[in-house]
């Protein structure tokens, strides 16, 4: 008789240090290598998995149930899935949602998404919880070789023949593999993500008020959408967009997208930044971007041992002692004192927020130059939306520099009439 065909691919993830998990092929059937993470986002799979701040990494899910409303055209936050690969202990067995238009394991299959399934996630989350996130594969396919052998080979006694061996050396062969991908410590992935081309979000509320340059490092759609519905004009730029280009829109803020890699990689934004910074246009970046204004202030940024990437982070403004719970997704993250004032070459600096599971630096102020970023999403996609105000006080610092830019053109008209006089 033959096999049925609903038997399960096995399927292998294989981590840098050699440990590794055995389950079934979830998604497309294939190899893939990354970063592995984890999420601990209970909601959002949709969101996550095109968030393009994930490219370059293999996504664990540690909420143990994925793929339950499915698929839908609504939630995604950029073109395509953006994950390297996808790592869930339980998908549903079918999607239920009214806005459902297809199940998440076909999703993956068709854009070519290698995952494995039924693995123990809490035990994988809890090694790389102690010994930091690390390059892993995913592989569904080591087995054709051993099983052709084991069908069809001979079958011969002691180590090196047969499926076992064929198996344990395919296993070797795979984290040859793994050790020999690339990392994410010092890498450039921003331009690979961004927009090829510049295109404009219209302001919702009929006549745009502010015109905002935004850098796309990886912008998730959520994030313009949230700036026009306040009644700015987005204009989302490449990742390689220099300073002067940014300027020559005459934008009345420079908005940082989040965006996967190193920041320490990103050195032309960061010099884009700085110009932008010295002309005095407001600035506002969200993680990546906030850890781009970190750099361009003089600050440096650190690899975290695993990083924060969930719905339920909780962060401390500095100033109130108010608490937001936020949505996070990060890896980096930026060295400054938590305390006190940093001299900067733009002015003084404070920290302003600060992680309260481990008092990572959150957020950033700038005293003397109207500039400020966030670690976190306050574009809230998936996540909480505590921190979603944070668009009205970029808008806020707009229209404050405009009003002080008027009123400075005003005094020197009016100085200028003056020595005229
Ligand atoms: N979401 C982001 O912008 C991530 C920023 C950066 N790639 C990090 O991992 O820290």
């Amino acid at each position: 008789m033959s096999t049925p065909t609903t038997t399960p691919t096995r399927a292998v993830l294989m981590l840098e240090d050699g440990r590794s998990f055995v389950g079934e092929a979830y998604g497309a059937i294939g190899e893939t290598f990354g970063e592995a993470v984890f999420s601990t986002g209970m909601t959002g799979y949709q969101e996550t998995l095109s968030d393009p701040s994930f490219h370059g990494q293999v996504v664990i899910m540690t909420a143990p149930h994925i793929g339950n409303t499915g698929v839908n055209d609504e939630d995604y936050e950029s073109e395509r899935i953006q994950v390297a690969g996808f790592v869930v202990r339980d998908p549903a067995r079918r999607a239920s949602n009214w806005r459902a238009r297809g199940t998440l394991d076909d999703e993956l299959a068709a854009a070519g998404v290698v995952g494995i399934s039924g693995i123990d996630t809490r035990a994988l989350t809890r090694h790389l919880r102690e010994l930091g996130s690390m390059r892993c594969g995913i592989s569904s396919v080591l087995d054709a070789d051993a099983d052709a052998d084991a069908d069809g080979g001979p079958v011969g006694p002691g180590p090196g023949s047969g499926a076992d061996g064929e198996r344990a050396a395919a296993l070797d062969a795979l984290l040859d593999r793994v050790r020999a991908s690339p990392e994410m410590l010092g890498a450039d992935l921003a331009p690979r993500v961004s927009t090829p081309t510049p295109y404009v979000v219209e302001a919702v509320a009929g006549a745009a008020l502010f015109k905002v340059a935004a850098l796309d490092l990886g912008i998730k759609r959520a994030t313009p959408a949230a700036m026009a519905a306040l009644g700015c004009e987005v204009h989302v730029l490449p990742a390689r967009t220099t300073g002067e280009q940014l300027l020559a829109l005459e934008p009345d803020g420079v908005f940082l997208s989040n965006g996967p890699g190193d920041p320490a990689a990103a050195d032309y934004a960061v010099d884009a930044l700085r110009t932008v910074l010295r002309a005095g246009v407001p600035v506002f970046g969200i993680c990546f971007g906030h850890q781009l204004l970190a750099r361009a202030l003089g600050f440096e940024t650190y690899k975290l041992t695993y990083g924060h990437r969930g719905v339920n982070q909780p962060v401390g403004d500095m100033a109130t002692g108010r608490i937001a719970v936020t949505s996070q997704n990060h890896g980096f993250a930026v060295r400054a004192p938590l305390t006190g004032v940093t001299d900067t070459p733009f002015g003084r600096v404070v920290v302003s927020h600060r992680g309260l599971n481990d008092n990572v630096v959150e957020g950033l102020e700038c005293l003397d130059v109207p500039a400020f970023s966030v670690q976190f999403h306050p574009e809230a996609a998936p996540g909480p939306h505590d921190a979603s105000p944070l668009f009205e006080r970029f808008r806020a610092l707009m229209a404050d520099t405009r009003e002080g830019g008027r009123e400075r053109s005003e005094r020197s008209v009016r100085e200028a009439g003056h020595a005229e006089a």
